[in-house]
């Protein structure tokens, strides 16, 4: 399963610090990492492994929309900023639309993203065993 990440600026510290407590759930299970450019780098400073895409505001959010439209991917954890302004607001509101339109999980908090992390990566832990 293909997980895309994103995050604001101002949430880039609270990436890679909740996956950095489920690297060894994510490790243990056939799960792709895809993100934004700025938040992939990130993401791979941490040590994990990560496709990464353009940078949010240069279309990277577009790139995860369209990914998500062709139904290439199983999760999006989008950390949004919502104390912050974004010029390519439009960009996002299309991603969070398109999830909805495609109906793909999409988790913007990280309470949110973990209760789906956890539920996946049980599930997939599951199926790899039988
Ligand atoms: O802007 C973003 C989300 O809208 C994230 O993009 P970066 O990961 O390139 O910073």
């Amino acid at each position: 399963m293909k997980i895309a990440l994103i995050a604001h600026d101002g949430k880039k510290a609270d990436m890679v610090h909740f996956l950095s407590g489920f690297k060894n759930e994510l490790q243990g299970v056939n799960v792709e990492l895809v993100a934004t450019g700025t938040t992939g780098s990130h993401i791979e400073k941490a040590g994990f492994k990560v496709q990464k895409l353009l940078s949010g505001p240069y279309g990277g959010d577009a790139q995860i929309a369209a990914m998500a439209a062709q139904k290439e991917l199983g999760l999006i954890i989008f950390f949004r900023d919502p104390l912050d302004k974004h010029p390519h607001e439009p960009d996002v509101q299309m991603l969070m639309r398109i999830c909805d339109v495609h109906n793909i999980p999409l988790a913007t908090n990280p309470a949110t993203a973990e209760i789906m992390i956890k539920y996946i990566t049980t599930q997939l832990e599951w199926n790899q065993k039988l």
